[in-house]
């Protein structure tokens, strides 16, 4: 066990150097096959299993075209969960892990010192074009440094589901298109250098982010 554990530390800490890397160059960073096959396959169940407990809540309502029936269409439903949920074993796995490469990588930002983190908030964007708006996740400096989000979407095909997240890193003419794969865990600065959305998912599209303070 000890073995499996140093040399899993040893990985985040080589990931941690490209992360930083990475995130102070371009303020973005995506890693993929972050966990491997089986760990993703246990943490997708678990999130399914919320889903069809049906404690997911709608994260945003907005309003739909007038004319539609529903004044509303529904957008993305979400859960927190933390270390006391129950049956949710494989995402405090994942947080924990998501904490390791983090730990890391602030004991290197010097213009960080990130000791505190959100519970883990697990999104699923139902399908039928629901999307998330252009936006900035911390605009007003409510202390929200780094946006950390893990994907559950096995052979995602944005041409056929959509579902893709645009980041607008400002003061750039570059667009980053991050396609919400299955595995793929993404960083990004919270604040206003990186304006974000997510266009209109066909199909369910599942997500799980923790924002990190500093
Ligand atoms: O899923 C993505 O690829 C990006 N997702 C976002 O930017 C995003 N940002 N802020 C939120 C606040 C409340 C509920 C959901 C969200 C949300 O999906
Ligand atoms: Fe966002």
């Amino acid at each position: 066990k000890e073995q499996y554990l140093s040399i899993l530390w040893a990985r985040f800490q080589e990931l941690a150097c490209y992360v930083l890397e990475c995130l102070t160059k371009y303020g973005i960073c995506a890693i993929d096959k972050f966990l491997g096959e089986a760990t993703g396959q246990e943490i997708l169940k678990e999130v399914l299993q919320l889903r069809a407990a049906g404690i997911m809540r709608q994260g945003q309502l907005v309003h739909g075209p007038s004319s539609s029936r529903n004044k509303y269409i529904r957008g993305d439903m979400i859960t927190w969960v933390d270390e006391s949920e129950p049956q949710a074993e494989n995402i405090q796995y994942l947080i924990s892990c998501m904490d390791a490469v983090v730990v890391q990588v602030a004991s290197k930002l010097e213009a960080y010192t990130i000791n505190e983190r959100t519970k883990a908030m697990v999104a699923c964007y139902p399908g039928h074009r629901t999307k998330y708006v252009r936006h900035v996740d911390n605009p007003n400096r409510d202390g929200r440094c780094i946006t950390c989000i893990y994907y559950l979407n096995k052979n995602w095909d944005v041409k056929q589901h959509g579902g893709l997240l645009r980041i607008y890193p400002e003061g750039s003419d570059q667009v980053a298109n991050i396609e919400p794969k299955f595995d793929r865990l993404l960083f990004f600065w919270s604040d206003r250098r990186n304006p974000h959305e997510v266009e209109p998912a066909y199909v369910e599209r599942f997500a799980i982010t923790v924002w990190y303070y500093d």
